[in-house]
């Protein structure tokens, strides 16, 4: 029987990085009636532990073993920023769909609109990098996810709903504000360290940036400012601001800072 005749379609999972995010992410899966988790790749032999903790039935060493597999119809993308583009690549072009958090792609592709002179990203990461993405997903004719979470919440689908109706009117400003509570700092953590993607900006920037495209569309900002301080009594500070001719823009990191965003109008 085809989905179309009412039986529902079920999607193969395979996870790669067995880290924090990972775990989450197939915590939840395993309660969707629609897929299946069928196999975990690391770069070591973490894999084994994962599987056998979520009942997952093959664990990998190597990603590429992953890719290889023809079970898998969705690969999800757990690694650390840096590793992203090549594994999103890698895995699209083995014909699979995927997920990945890969926001800082897409954070670069929108700061660049902005910058002037185009400074290499840290990361190697930056708008050529993401169209390499999505041109691979397009070859291949799969599907490609970002896991900007934020944008599936009940009230910003709610508030788009409302806004495409005309019930918002025309949008002068945004404000958003998205902060968490950070492990302590470590040498060894990717939250505390540049190269592996770390701090607020390249961590978690994506969460207020990803609200210029979906509500301003082409009408971007003009300007962009971001600033950072890092230090013993000040580490937890950060200020991220974009000015535009029509359009404010701000973030300010506090510890447990409730994350939020709001509008102004023109009546
Ligand atoms: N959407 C969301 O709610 C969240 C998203 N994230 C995003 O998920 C990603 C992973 O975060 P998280 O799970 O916290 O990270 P972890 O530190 O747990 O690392 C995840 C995996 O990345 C691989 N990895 C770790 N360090 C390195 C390294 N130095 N070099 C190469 N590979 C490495 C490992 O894979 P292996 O197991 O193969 O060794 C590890 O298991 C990040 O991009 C993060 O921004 C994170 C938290 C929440
Ligand atoms: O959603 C998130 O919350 C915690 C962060 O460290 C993570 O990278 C981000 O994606």
């Amino acid at each position: 029987m085809s989905a179309s005749q009412g039986q529902k379609k079920i999607y193969r999972w395979g996870i790669i990085g067995c880290g924090k995010i990972s775990n989450d992410f197939a915590l939840n899966l395993l309660k969707h009636d629609q897929c299946r988790l069928v196999a975990c790749a690391s770069r070591d032999q973490s894999a084994e532990e994962f599987a056998k903790k979520l009942g997952v039935k093959k664990a990998y060493r190597g990603y590429e073993n992953l890719f290889a597999d023809e079970e898998i119809d969705c690969v999800y993308v757990g690694t650390i920023h840096p590793t992203h583009k090549e594994n999103v690549i890698k895995a699209l072009k083995a014909g699979k769909h995927v997920v990945v958090e890969e926001k800082e792609c897409d954070k670069e592709s929108i700061l660049n609109k902005y910058k002037k002179k185009k400074k290499r990203n840290q990361l190697g990461m930056n708008s050529k990098e993401m169209k390499e993405c999505i041109a691979a997903a397009r070859e291949n004719k799969r599907y490609l996810l970002e896991g900007v979470w934020t944008r599936f919440f009940p009230a910003v689908q709610q508030s788009r709903e409302w806004f495409n109706e005309g019930v918002i009117g025309e949008l002068v400003c945004f404000e958003g504000n998205f902060g968490v509570q950070m492990e302590s700092p470590s040498a060894t953590s990717r939250l505390w360290t540049n190269h592996l993607g770390g701090g607020a900006l390249l961590d978690l920037g994506i969460y207020t940036l990803h609200h210029l495209p979906l509500w301003f569309g082409e009408r971007y900002p003009t300007r962009i400012v971001a600033a950072g301080l890092v230090g013993k009594k000040k580490k937890k500070i950060k200020i991220f601001r974009i000015c535009g001719k029509h359009t404010f823009f701000s973030k300010k990191k506090k510890k447990n800072s409730q994350d939020f965003c709001h509008f102004a109008k023109i009546d």
